[in-house]
């Protein structure tokens, strides 16, 4: 006759009546290994369709305060870009130099005075406040081909950004194998939107500039950006 003792292994046998039954306890041996077995992505798809272990890291960024808020345009770094003329400006933000852009290359004086202010602008949120206001009550004063130039502008500002302080350029190449957001729940252009309908023009330029940066050899120009 084979005991109940003989089919586990068990340690330290306690044997004890209880009414009409008899309860047997102990430790099972061995003692089982705690590591944990990861299931390979073929066996974690048979588990759970709903689980993709392919589906990438998604980085947020919106408010300059957020963990990657560095990445936002109205981030206070400044950047130097070079003007038609030869020489050069200082911007306090990308955001200054992006609305500023807008008025760029028109010959009224009103252009002019737009580009003063938003130069001018004490943070890049004034700056931002101003170009918008002055774009939608003076369109005349906007480039005729702001639309189809206003991705390069940005890249070109972001570009500068970037390459001009080390640590960001180490912390945009540290997010490499993540698809970068800028969170804005209103603008559809450059953020994602609020349930991701957003086009995301500016993650997807720091995604490009990313890709610029790890492919790029140490000697290469930054031919639209002067050291600060
Ligand atoms: N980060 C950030 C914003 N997002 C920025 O606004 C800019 C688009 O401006 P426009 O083309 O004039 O509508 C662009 O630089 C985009 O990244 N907007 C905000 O009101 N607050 C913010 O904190």
């Amino acid at each position: 006759m084979v005991e109940m003792t003989q089919a586990f292994d068990l340690l330290d046998v306690c044997y004890e009546q209880i009414g009409p039954d008899m309860l047997m306890s102990g430790s099972l041996q061995p003692i089982p290994d705690p590591t944990p077995i990861i299931p390979s992505e073929n066996e974690t798809l048979a588990i759970d369709p709903t689980v993709n272990p392919y589906e990438p890291s998604i980085i947020f960024f919106y408010k300059t305060w957020d963990p990657y808020g560095a990445f936002s345009n109205f981030s206070a770094h400044s950047i130097k870009m070079p003007e038609e003329n030869g020489g050069n400006v200082t911007w306090s933000s990308v955001e200054h130099y992006y609305q500023a852009s807008k008025f760029m290359g028109v010959s009224d004086s009103g252009a002019k005075d737009c580009i003063g202010k938003i130069k001018s602008a004490k943070s890049p949120e004034e700056a931002a406040k101003v170009g918008r206001s002055m774009q939608r009550l003076h369109p005349n004063l906007v480039r005729a081909d702001w639309e189809d130039v206003k991705i390069d502008v940005m890249y070109s500002g972001l570009r500068c950004k970037f390459s001009s302080y080390p640590y960001l350029k180490s912390m945009l190449l540290a997010t490499s194998g993540s698809v970068l957001v800028e969170a804005s729940p209103h603008d559809l252009f450059w953020g994602g939107g609020r349930e991701g309908e957003g086009l995301n023009y500016l993650g997807r330029l720091l995604m490009r500039l990313r890709s610029e940066f790890l492919g790029e050899s140490s000697t290469s120009s930054e031919s639209t950006c002067l050291a600060l």
